[in-house]
């Protein structure tokens, strides 16, 4: 059964002890985890998911890696979060069949094409207004009620949550909460 909480790293955000952050996440008993690194070199992504891989094996949490499928295989990772314009689920299950296959859906019909890919959860995202991407019309609570319902895979509500608002979401259909602000406060 998936852990209820995923984490979601972002450099900017983490700061300067990206480490420190990390673990403070996990202390607060944070059991999924997706190192999201979209700024670095498949290098420096690739050192950065080794370490990711280190500090979550020592909380016995789940590791996935947004979108290098390659680096969740180098590293051991648990699994791969895939963007919506990534690679098709179906394309990483024929690498390997057994990592956990995150998406990231925005709405009803990627969170379906998601289903039928054969991930095996989605986010949904943005719920809320959120400043990592201010850019993005937040879909609310109405959206998330009505996708939750028309999937049948885990939907994870993503986008401006904080713990204020955690019950609403489960209210309207969430089985977890993802987030990157919410686990550093
Ligand atoms: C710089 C950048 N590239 C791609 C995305 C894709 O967004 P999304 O489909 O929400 O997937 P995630 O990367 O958020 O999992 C992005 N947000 N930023
Ligand atoms: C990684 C990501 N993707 C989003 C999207 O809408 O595609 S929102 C998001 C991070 C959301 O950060 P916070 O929990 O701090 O609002
Ligand atoms: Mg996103």
């Amino acid at each position: 059964m998936l852990p209820r909480l995923y984490a979601i790293t972002d450099s900017q955000r983490y700061g300067e002890d990206f480490w420190e952050s990390l673990r403070r996440v996990l202390e607060r008993g944070v059991r999924m985890v997706q190192l999201r690194e979209k700024a670095l070199s498949a290098k420096e992504y690739y050192q950065k998911a080794l370490e990711a891989r280190e500090i979550t094996r020592e909380y016995s949490a789940l590791l996935l890696i947004n979108e290098r499928v390659d680096i969740a295989l180098a590293v051991g990772a648990d699994g791969v979060h895939l963007p919506q314009e990534g690679l098709p689920p179906s394309c990483v299950r024929k690498i390997k069949k057994d990592l956990i296959v995150g998406f990231s859906a925005h709405d009803l019909k990627s969170a379906l094409y998601a289903q039928e890919e054969g991930a095996d959860f989605i986010t949904l995202s943005p719920i809320f207004k959120t400043s990592s991407h201010p850019e993005r019309e937040p879909l609310g609570l109405e959206v998330l009620k009505d996708i939750s319902k028309r999937v049948s895979i885990p939907v994870y509500a993503l986008g401006g949550i904080t713990w204020e608002k955690i019950k609403l979401c489960y209210k309207n259909g969430a089985y977890g909460i993802a987030g990157v602000s919410l686990f550093l406060k």
